[in-house]
């Protein structure tokens, strides 16, 4: 688990977090989203004990990280925005590198550096130069690094920055295959869409200041009141537009041809017993989605201050 308590970071007197409080529960996926300047990496970095925050405190498993930065870093991979420059270094030197730095012994490197490779799907570069690798290669190598010492909590900030959609994608099955191994994450972006259906959790952080934070659900609840949904039906669209208009937690009905997209008044296990209800209507149920433009709307809403808190 992460804890942060009232954390707040100046340079100067310019305050770039300012008395930020979060918690992380252990197997979970953090979405940190904000626009650029927000203070994301100002976070990571102080997180990741490499940044002295200005006030306030960072538990790992409830221990304060101050208190004992080497076991914090042991505990924490961090994977910065930034790529360094790695001239005449081939893959498996980069890792081989980072390894030692770890203290792995020569088996458990060998062992190590095979797994992480597969799982970032790079040993077929093992031998290629790093600086000639694609730019969402070595994006996925220094995800590779930062697991290197076996962390328990992974950093990330803006971990699929630059990269073109396909390789988006394969950042975001790397990443919930870590969360079945177990690890806690946390992952920075400027696009909440795309953190959404990866993050059990979400918080919109603005001006150094934490604006809104929960499960997506509850943050579309919190700020627009309900979710917008949309279904698809491959027939009786008529008796299914019957059927929502009956339902009290159902507004603002949109259909065009088969799709129908409504505003939702209910939670997770609301829309579990809709979904039930169309089926044993005999409702030709296709799909049954969120709408991803309302988490753009919510970004620009809390982002602008037009929400309260
Ligand atoms: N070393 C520094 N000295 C002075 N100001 C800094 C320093 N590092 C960051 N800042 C300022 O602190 C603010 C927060 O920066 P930070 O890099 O944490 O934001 P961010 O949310 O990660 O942004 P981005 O999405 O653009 O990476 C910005 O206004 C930035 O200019």
């Amino acid at each position: 688990m992460i804890r942060i308590e009232n954390l707040t970071k100046k340079y100067g007197s310019f305050t770039a977090v300012d008395n930020l409080s979060l918690e992380i529960k252990e197997g979970e996926i953090f979405g940190f989203v904000g626009p650029n300047g927000a203070g994301k990496t100002t976070t990571l970095k102080m997180i990741a004990t490499l940044l002295k925050p200005t006030s306030g405190s960072i538990y790992i498993n409830d221990t304060e990280i101050s208190k004992n930065i080497k076991e914090a870093r042991n505990q924490i991979g961090y994977m910065p925005d930034f790529f360094g420059v790695y001239d005449n270094l081939k893959v498996n030197e980069y890792l081989e590198f980072y390894a030692d730095i770890a203290g792995l012994n020569k088996e458990e490197k060998k062992k190590m550096i095979g797994d992480l490779l597969d799982l970032v799907d790079l040993t077929n570069k093992v031998d290629s130069y790093v600086d000639q690798l694609s730019r969402g290669m070595k994006q996925r190598l220094c995800l590779a690094r930062s697991l290197i010492h076996n962390p328990s909590f992974l950093l990330l900030d803006e971990p699929a920055s630059g990269m073109d959609p396909r390789a988006r994608v394969q950042m975001k099955d790397i990443l919930r295959e870590l969360r079945k191994m177990g690890k806690t994450i946390l992952i920075s972006s400027h696009i909440l869409p795309e953190l959404a259906e990866l993050c059990t959790s979400i918080g919109i952080i603005e001006n150094g200041e934490m604006v809104i934070s929960g499960t997506v659900d509850e943050i579309m609840k919190k700020v627009t009141g309900t979710h917008g949904l949309r279904i698809k039906v491959l027939d009786n669209i008529e008796k299914t537009v019957n059927l929502l208009m009956e339902e009290p937690l159902v507004s603002n009905i949109y259909e065009n041809e088969n799709i129908i997209e409504f505003s939702f008044d209910g939670g997770e296990r609301e829309s579990a017993n809709l979904i039930k209800k169309l089926v044993a209507q005999d409702i030709p149920l296709a799909s049954f989605n969120l709408l991803e433009s309302n988490l753009e709307e919510i970004f620009m809403q809390v982002t602008k201050g037009d929400v309260e808190q």
